[in-house]
C-alpha cells in the first residue's frame, strides 16, 4: 500500500478552484475537564508551543499539568461559554461565513480550521482537495507572527502534505501586524467605543505573551506587537503617556515578555489612574484569554487596586471593516491567482455557451 493519499477523482474534469484556509488556535469542545484534557494535551504536546526537551517536559505534562489544569480551566471556560459554543469558535465561524460570502464572486472556497481540536486542519485540507482546489492560500488569524502560532500552523499543514500525492500550489500569510486596513479596523473599533462611552485616561494594548526566551532566539513576535501598538496609537492620536503595550496569559514559571498586563493595570491604579480601557489587538476573535482573563480578571484587579472605571473593548470578531481588511490582506497574496482559470464561473459559462448547453444560472 502507498503511504500517499490517492490523487482524488477530481483530476479529470471539474474546474480547478482557489481555496482559502482560515486558521485559528482552537478551543475545547465543551467547558468540561475531559474536553479540556484532550485540548490541552494536543496543544501542550506541540514542540512549537513548549520548547522543553520531551524527556523533561513529558513527565511534567502528563504527571502534573494534565491532572490539575483541565478542571481549573474548565471552570474558567464555563464563565464565558456562549449558547452556541466556545466564543473563539463562534466568532471564528461568523468571520469565516462573512468572508466566504464576500468572496462568492471570486469562486473561492473558504474553509475554517483550528490548529488544535476541531474543525481540524487535515479534514479542512481534504475538503479543499475534494473540491479541486489546486491553489490554496493559508490565512492564519494571528496578525503578529510567532513560531508557536504561525509556524505551528505551517507544521500541521506540512504534516498532511507529506502524505499527499498531488500537492496544491500553496501560499501562506505569515503576518499583517502593520497592515493599514487591520490598523484602521482596530482604530475604528476603539473610536466607536469612545464615542459611545467617553475616552479613558489611558489605553492598555494587551497581547498574548510568549516566553521571554523566544525574543532572545529571534522570534519577531515582540517587535510586531510593539509596532501594532505604535500604529494603533498613531491612528488614535494618542501620545505615549496615554497608552502602553503589555503581555498577558503567562504560562509556567519562566519569565515571559514584559510588562505583564495585570501588574500594569494594578500599577496604573496605584499611580492614580481612574479610568482605563483595554484592547487586545492580537486576538482576532474574543476567547477565554480576552473575555475571562481581561474582561473579568483584569477588571477585578484594576478595581481592587483603586481604579474606578474599567472597560474591555471587544476584539474585531465579525466587524465588517475587519472582514474588508481580511479581504484586502488575502487579495495581496493572491497575485495572479484570481485570473482565469480561477475566474471559473466565467470560463464555465463560456464553455457551456460553446457547447450549446445554455447557462441557466
Ligand atoms: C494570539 C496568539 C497566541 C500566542 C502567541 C499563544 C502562545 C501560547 N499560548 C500558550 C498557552 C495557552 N494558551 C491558551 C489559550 C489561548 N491562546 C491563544 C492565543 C495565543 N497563544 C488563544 C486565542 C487562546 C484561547 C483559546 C480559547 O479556547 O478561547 C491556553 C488554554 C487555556 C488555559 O488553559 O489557560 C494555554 C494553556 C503558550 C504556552 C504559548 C506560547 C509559548
Ligand atoms: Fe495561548
Ligand atoms: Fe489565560
Amino acid at each position: 500500500m502507498s503511504r500517499f493519499n490517492p490523487a482524488p477523482a477530481y483530476t479529470h474534469g471539474s474546474q480547478p478552484k482557489l481555496g482559502i484556509l482560515l486558521i485559528n488556535l482552537g478551543t475545547p469542545d465543551a467547558p468540561t475537564a475531559p474536553a479540556l484534557r484532550r485540548y490541552l494535551k494536543e496543544f501542550l504536546s506541540d514542540p512549537r508551543v513548549v520548547e522543553i526537551p520531551k524527556p523533561v517536559w513529558w513527565p511534567i505534562l502528563h504527571g502534573v499539568i494534565l491532572n490539575t489544569r483541565p478542571a481549573r480551566s474548565a471552570k474558567l471556560y464555563r464563565k464565558i461559554w456562549m449558547p452556541e459554543g466556545s466564543p473563539l469558535l463562534v466568532y471564528s465561524r461568523r468571520q469565516a461565513d462573512k468572508f466566504r460570502a464576500r468572496l462568492a464572486r471570486e469562486e473561492a472556497m473558504v474553509e475554517l480550521a483550528m490548529r488544535y481540536g476541531s474543525p481540524d486542519i487535515p479534514a479542512a485540507l481534504a475538503r479543499l482537495q475534494a473540491a479541486n482546489c489546486t491553489r490554496v492560500l493559508v490565512f492564519p488569524l494571528y496578525p503578529q507572527y510567532a513560531a508557536s502560532t504561525g509556524a505551528s500552523a505551517f507544521d500541521a499543514i506540512s504534516k498532511v502534505l507529506t502524505r499527499t500525492r498531488r500537492l496544491p500550489e500553496l501560499r501562506m500569510i505569515m503576518h499583517y501586524h502593520d497592515h493599514p486596513a487591520y490598523i484602521a479596523a482596530l482604530a475604528a473599533s476603539v473610536r466607536e467605543q469612545w464615542a459611545a462611552h467617553g475616552e479613558p485616561e489611558r489605553l492598555l494594548m494587551s497581547f498574548h505573551g510568549l516566553p521571554r526566551r523566544s525574543l532572545d532566539l529571534g522570534d519577531p513576535y515582540h517587535c510586531e506587537c510593539q509596532k501594532t501598538g505604535r500604529l494603533l496609537a498613531e491612528a488614535l492620536e494618542l501620545p505615549p503617556a496615554r497608552y502602553a503595550v503589555s503581555f498577558q496569559s503567562r504560562f509556567g514559571r519562566a519569565e515571559w515578555l514584559q510588562p505583564y498586563t495585570v501588574p500594569t493595570l494594578e500599577a496604573w491604579a496605584r499611580e492614580g489612574v481612574r479610568r482605563v480601557d483595554v484592547v487586545c489587538p492580537g486576538f482576532a476573535a474574543d476567547c477565554l484569554e480576552t473575555l475571562e482573563e481581561i474582561a473579568i480578571g483584569g477588571r477585578e484587579a484594576f478595581l481592587a487596586a483603586g481604579g474606578e472605571r474599567f472597560r474591555y473593548l471587544p476584539a474585531l470578531n465579525d466587524r465588517d471593516d475587519w472582514i474588508d481588511a481580511m479581504l484586502a490582506i488575502a487579495r495581496e497574496h493572491l497575485g495572479g491567482w484570481l485570473a482565469p482559470p480561477l475566474g471559473a464561473a466565467a470560463l464555465q459559462a463560456s464553455r457551456e455557451r460553446a457547447l450549446g448547453m445554455g447557462a441557466e444560472r
